[in-house]
């Protein structure tokens, strides 16, 4: 305390102040007191810290974070139970972001129906998933389906055979997918409904084909791995957008009707991944782009973004984006403030235009 604020109430002096002096001896209090100050606040400073070590305080905050420990592991404990021995569909097994979540839900004990077109890669990563173990769990060989998405007529079959392999499905993963690069002037209808039928009406009628058997068990889990780009489109992507924004939305209006069965549904959107798709992508005349793009090199891991899908569903989580700020801000942005996302995407559209024909 600041003595010299005691100063008006003092009592006035009206001669020289003697030892007798009421107000003179208060004003000496204070300031011995105040100069005992510094020995006062570290004393005070040390008690304060006596009091964090020995009683009450550090005890609570090592119980704090041994309670944070303890519930991040029962999650993971949870969502490791929620998929073992549970049987997991995975369509596009036999590459990037689907062959990782084959590698990590076969190591958390899940019984995979892994899916593709290629038998023999399906059969290759299967005979590897058989022959690795996990630790702790109990591992299953998986089983394999061989179809393609982009042919309706192959689907009911296929429904058929995925079920066939262990009774009944837990978790359907659609996973396959196709990407595109063109300019809309330029591309075919073909090329428009390729890449709609392998994104979005192949995994549809596959859904549909299996929901009727979750509905009768009142057990199920639906997975549409969507992307960024199923919430903002960027230019010279139309046919993947449009697919991805279908997806989401189909997912959407199925969780909703879903859920009196019990059903879950979860639609997660990644960002860009290290994996095959820009070298798979179709082009405007339906050719292969086979280009491995810097944004697909310099993408997430694929086993991580597997791992993250793993937690989201043993969260039951309904809608999940997986991907970098830049990503996520846009995602928002086009919400805020759409005006100033498209020309932001004309701009970029420019740029791109520019830089083919230099
Ligand atoms: N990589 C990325 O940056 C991102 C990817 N995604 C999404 O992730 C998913 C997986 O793609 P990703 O692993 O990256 O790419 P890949 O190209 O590495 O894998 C695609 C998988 O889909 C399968 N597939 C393609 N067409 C068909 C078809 N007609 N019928 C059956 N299977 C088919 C492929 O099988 P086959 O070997 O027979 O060709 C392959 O297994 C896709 O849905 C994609 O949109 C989302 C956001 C970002
Ligand atoms: C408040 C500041 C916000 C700033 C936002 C600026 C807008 C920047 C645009 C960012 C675009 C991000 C695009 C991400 C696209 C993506 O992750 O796609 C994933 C894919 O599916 C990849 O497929 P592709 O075939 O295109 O490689």
């Amino acid at each position: 305390m600041d003595p010299l604020i005691l100063v008006p109430y003092l009592p006035r002096a009206e001669r020289s102040p003697g030892p007798e002096d009421l107000g003179w001896r208060a004003m000496c209090q204070v300031l011995q007191e105040h100069q005992m100050c510094p020995r006062r606040k570290s004393l005070l400073r040390a008690r304060v810290m006596d009091f964090i070590t020995s009683t009450a305080i550090l005890p609570l905050l090592l119980g704090c974070v041994g309670l944070f420990s303890l519930f991040k592991l029962l999650q993971w404990l949870r969502m490791r139970a929620y998929v073992r021995n549970a049987v997991v569909v995975i369509t596009g097994a036999t590459s990037g972001l689907g062959r990782e979540c084959a590698r990590v839900f076969h190591a958390a004990g899940a019984r995979l129906v892994l899916c593709g077109r290629n038998a023999e890669a399906l059969e290759e990563l299967s005979q590897e998933l058989a022959a690795s173990r996990a630790p702790e769990v109990q591992t299953h060989k998986p089983c394999t389906v061989t179809f393609d998405l982009a042919d309706p007529g192959a689907i009911a079959g296929a429904a058929s055979e995925i079920l066939q392999c262990f009774g009944h499905v837990d978790v359907l993963i659609n996973n396959a997918g196709i990407s595109y690069r063109g300019a809309i002037v330029d591309t075919s209808p073909d090329v428009d409904k390729r890449v709609m039928e392998t994104n979005y009406f192949g995994p549809v009628a596959l859904t549909k084909a299996l929901l009727p058997a979750m509905i009768r068990r009142r057990q199920g889990h639906v997975v549409a791995i969507s992307s960024i780009q199923g919430k903002i489109s960027l230019p010279f992507r139309s046919a993947y957008a449009a697919s991805k924004h279908a997806t989401q939305a189909f997912f959407d209006c199925l969780r909703a009707e879903v859920e009196q069965h019990d059903i879950e549904v979860t639609v997660i959107s990644p960002g860009y991944i290290h994996t095959n798709l820009s070298l798979n992508a179709v082009t405007a005349d339906g050719s292969k782009y086979g280009v491995m793009d810097e944004t697909t090199a310099q993408g997430r891991s694929p086993v991580q973004v597997a791992q993250d899908i793993l937690a989201a569903l043993g969260k039951k989580k309904k809608d999940v984006v997986l991907a970098d700020p830049m990503p996520s801000l846009a995602v928002y942005l086009r919400t805020l403030a759409p005006g100033l996302f498209f020309r932001l995407m004309a701009s970029r559209a420019r740029k791109e235009r520019k830089s083919k024909h230099s």
